[in-house]
C-alpha cells in the first residue's frame, strides 16, 4: 500500500527513456499538479495519504506554525517539482542534485521544525504528513515511529456487501435447481419408483402428499438412482452426485433424504454399513431413527444409533458383532468409533449431514477431516465422488472453506427462489414485543402477562441465552404463578443440559404428548432450536433476543411446522434489542410474498425508523395497543408480588 520508502542514499535507477525523474514533491497541493505523470504520482501516493488532507490539517490546527510551515513545504515542493522538470532535460548529474536538494530540504524543514520547539508528536504529525522525503528525514533523524495511521473504516455497509458477496459467490460453481411451494404432488405418482413396502410405508406413516422439498429431490434423484441400480452400481455415486439443500424450518427435510436412501437400499442382500448420517446433537439422534425405523418396515434393513447411554466399548462391541445398513451419530461420537475402529467405510454409498451448518462450525475432534480421510482409506475407490454427499440445513452455510472441507463432487444445490438465504415458514406470524430498558428488571413479569392473551391449551416453547437462566427462569415463574393462583392450570418446565438425559427425554415426550387442556410452556436454551419435531407447537417466545440470524430461524422454526400456522414473539428491550433484530436478524431473512409480515406490540407514542424503534401510528390495531399495555403495566399489588418472589428465588438459590 506504501511506495517503497525513498531512500536518497540509493543511486537512482536511469530508466530507458529519458524522462522526468519520478520525484515525489514534499507536499501536494492541487494547483502544482500540472503534470499528468505527477498527477498520476499524486494519484497513487494520494492513496497513500494520511485520511486528512495535509493542508487540512494545518489549517485545522491552524496554530500559525504549521500554516507557515505548510507554506515552506509548498514552496520547496514547487521548488523540488522544477527541479524534477530541469532534471527531466539533463543528464544524471542534474537528476543526483535534485535528489540531494530535497535531502537538504528535509533536513532544513526537521531543524526548523525543531527550532519552533515543536512536541515529538506534532513533528512525526508534521513529519508523516509530508512526503517520503519528509519520512526519510524523520527516519533518519528519530528513532523509527509508527506513521499515524488512518482510523479503521467500521462501514457495515461495506461489510454486509462483502457478506452478501461470499453468499452469492459460495455456490458459484454449483449446479442449482430451484423448487417452490406449488412443488406438490401425491406420493402415489411414484409408484414406479419406490418399492411397494416403502411407498406403503410413506403413505401410511406420513402422508399421502410430498412436501416442495420432497418432491424436487426424489424427481430429481430417483430416476438417476433406479437406473444405476438396474444397470450397474458401478459409478451409481458419481451418477447421483453430490447435493447441498437449502430448505426452511419444518419443511420435510428428514424424510426428504431418508425415503432414496431407503430406496437405494432395497437391493441389498447383505447389512453393510453403506449409509451413514451424522446430526448435532443427541435428541436428534432419536428423532431421525424414529423417522427412518416408520420407512424401513418390513424391509429387512438395519438401523443403529450412537446411543450414548452405553459405553464406547459396548458400543465398538455391538457395531462389529452386526453391521448395520445405517448408522445415525453425532460428530464426536463418530470420531470415537473411527478411533476405535469398530466400523469401516468401505461400503459406504451415502453420507447424510443434517443441521450441516451447525456441524461444519462444530470441530469436535476435527471430525470432518477425520471423516474424509477414513473415507479416502477404507474405500476401494479412491477417486472424487465415491460417496453420495447430501448436505442439508435451514440455514446452509455460506463458508467455501467449510464446504470445501466436504470435497463434494459435481454438487447440485436446490433451493427455493427467494430473496435472501435464509426463509421462514410462510404461516408463521412473528410479533415483536417492545419492552422499555428502564422496566426490563420486571422481564420475567412480562412473560407472565403474555400467557393470558394465549389459548389455556397452548404448547409453548421459551428459549433463553443459557442454562442457568433456564432453571432460573422456570422457577421464578412458577413461584409467580403460585402467588397468583394460576399455577394449576400452567405447567412449566426447564429443558436444560444441566438435566439428566431421562429427565429431558421425560419432559419433551410429556410436552410432545401433553393433552390435558393445560398450558404447557418449555423454557430451554438453543440446544432445543435446532431440528427438534414436536408437533403443535402454538409459539416461540424469544425471551432472549437471538444473537444471529440463523439461530432466529432455527428458533421460530419449532411452530409452524408442517404448514401448521405458529406464532413468535421476540421480547426486544428497549432501542438497542430493536436495532439489533431489525438490522442484524430481520433482514438477512426472507418472507414468503403471500407469508406473513412481522409486526409489533408497542406503546403508541414510539416512533418506527431503520434504528429499530417501533411506529404505532394511528392506523395501528388498537388491540396490539391495548396487548402491550397489559404486558409492560406493573400494578402495585404486583410489584410487592414480584419482589417477594425474587426473594424466595434469592433464598432458594442461596439453600
Ligand atoms: N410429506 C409430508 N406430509 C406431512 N407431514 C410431513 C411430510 N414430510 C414430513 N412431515 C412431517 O413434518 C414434520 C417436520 O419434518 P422434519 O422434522 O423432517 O422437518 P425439517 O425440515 O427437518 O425441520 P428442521 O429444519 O426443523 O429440522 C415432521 O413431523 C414430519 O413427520
Amino acid at each position: 500500500m506504501f511506495a517503497a520508502r525513498f531512500d536518497p542514499t540509493q543511486v537512482f535507477e536511469a530508466t530507458e527513456e529519458p524522462q522526468a525523474a519520478k520525484v515525489v514533491p514534499l507536499k501536494r497541493t492541487r494547483s502544482t499538479e500540472d503534470d499528468s505523470d505527477d498527477e498520476e504520482e499524486v494519484e497513487e501516493t494520494k492513496e497513500e495519504e494520511p485520511e486528512e488532507e495535509p493542508e487540512e490539517v494545518a489549517e485545522d490546527t491552524n496554530d500559525g506554525e504549521s500554516e507557515s510551515a505548510s507554506d515552506e513545504e509548498s514552496e520547496s515542493k514547487s521548488s523540488s517539482a522544477s527541479a524534477s522538470e530541469d532534471a527531466a532535460g539533463s543528464g544524471d548529474d542534474d537528476r543526483h542534485n535534485t535528489v540531494m536538494s530535497r535531502f537538504h530540504q528535509t533536513l532544513s524543514l526537521q531543524d526548523k521544525l525543531k527550532a519552533r520547539g515543536l512536541t515529538a508528536e506534532e513533528e512525526s504529525e508534521k513529519a508523516a504528513d509530508g512526503s517520503a522525503a519528509a519520512e526519510q528525514t524523520e527516519e533518519t533523524t528519530h528513532a523509527l515511529e509508527q506513521i499515524p495511521q488512518p482510523d479503521v473504516v467500521n462501514n457495515s455497509e461495506v461489510a454486509k456487501s462483502a457478506v452478501a458477496e461470499s453468499r452469492s459467490t459460495a455456490w458459484i460453481n454449483t449446479k442449482r435447481v430451484y423448487y417452490d411451494s406449488s412443488m406438490v404432488k401425491p406420493f402415489a405418482e411414484y409408484k414406479d419408483q419406490l418399492t411397494p413396502k416403502l411407498l406403503q410405508n410413506i403413505q401410511n406413516e406420513f402422508s399421502t402428499d410430498t412436501f416442495p422439498i420432497q418432491s424436487i429431490l426424489l424427481d430429481t434423484v430417483l430416476p438417476v438412482l433406479n437406473r444405476s441400480l438396474q444397470l450397474t452400481k458401478k459409478n451409481l455415486t458419481r451418477r447421483v452426485g453430490d447435493m447441498l439443500i437449502n430448505a426452511s424450518t419444518g419443511s420435510g427435510k428428514t424424510l426428504a433424504y431418508s425415503i432414496p436412501i431407503i430406496q437405494a437400499l432395497s437391493g441389498r442382500t447383505v447389512s453393510r454399513l453403506r449409509v451413514l448420517i451424522i446430526v448435532p446433537t443427541k435428541l436428534l439422534i432419536q428423532q431421525v431413527f424414529d423417522t427412518l425405523n416408520k420407512l424401513v418396515k418390513g424391509t429387512g434393513i438395519t438401523i443403529t444409533t450412537a446411543k450414548m447411554d452405553q459405553s464406547l466399548r459396548e458400543e465398538s462391541r455391538k457395531l462389529q458383532l452386526s453391521e448395520p445398513d445405517i448408522f445415525i451419530t453425532t460428530p464426536g461420537r463418530l470420531v470415537d468409533h473411527l478411533n476405535s475402529n469398530s466400523i469401516s467405510l468401505k461400503n459406504l454409498k451415502f453420507l447424510i449431514l443434517d443441521e450441516a451448518d451447525r456441524l461444519l462450525n462444530q470441530s469436535f475432534q476435527n471430525w470432518c477431516s477425520e471423516l474424509m480421510t477414513t473415507i479416502q482409506h477404507d474405500k476401494l475407490d479412491k477417486l472424487p465422488g465415491n460417496v453420495v454427499k447430501m448436505v442439508f440445513s435451514a440455514t446452509l452455510t455460506t463458508n467455501t472453506q467449510k464446504l470445501h472441507d466436504l470435497h463434494l463432487y459435481n454438487p447440485t444445490l436446490f433451493m427455493t427462489d427467494s430473496v435472501k438465504l435464509y426463509n421462514l415458514p410462510r404461516t408463521l406470524q412473528e410479533i415483536n414485543i417492545s419492552l422499555p430498558t428502564a422496566k426490563s428488571m420486571y422481564k420475567p413479569l412480562f412473560l407472565v402477562h403474555l400467557l393470558p392473551l394465549l389459548e389455556s391449551d397452548s404448547k409453548l416453547i421459551v428459549f433463553v441465552k443459557s442454562n442457568e437462566a433456564s432453571l432460573r427462569l422456570a422457577t421464578l415463574v412458577n413461584i409467580i404463578l403460585e402467588k397468583m393462583h394460576t399455577k394449576d392450570s400452567i405447567s412449566v418446565e426447564s429443558f436444560n443440559s444441566n438435566n439428566s438425559r431421562a429427565q429431558n427425554r421425560k419432559l419433551v415426550s410429556e410436552f410432545s404428548t401433553s393433552s390435558d387442556g393445560k398450558m404447557n410452556v418449555l423454557i430451554t436454551t438453543d440446544i432445543m432450536s435446532r431440528g427438534i419435531d414436536i408437533s403443535n407447537v402454538t409459539a416461540v417466545i424469544n425471551y432472549d433476543v437471538p444473537i444471529s440470524s440463523q439461530q432466529y430461524v432455527h428458533r421460530c422454526g419449532r411452530t409452524a411446522r408442517a404448514g401448521a400456522s405458529g406464532q413468535a414473539f421476540n421480547y426486544l428491550v428497549g432501542k438497542g434489542e430493536r436495532k439489533f433484530w431489525n438490522q442484524q436478524v430481520s433482514s438477512a431473512i426472507s418472507r414468503d410474498v403471500d407469508g406473513l409480515e412481522p409486526f409489533s406490540w408497542a406503546k403508541k407514542s414510539e416512533k418506527q425508523d431503520a434504528e429499530g424503534d417501533v411506529d404505532m401510528d394511528d392506523t395501528v390495531d388498537p388491540q396490539t395497543i391495548a396487548n402491550h399495555e397489559k404486558i409492560v403495566t406493573v400494578t402495585d399489588e404486583e410489584e410487592s408480588l414480584y419482589k417477594e418472589a425474587l426473594g424466595e428465588l434469592k433464598d432458594m438459590v442461596l439453600k
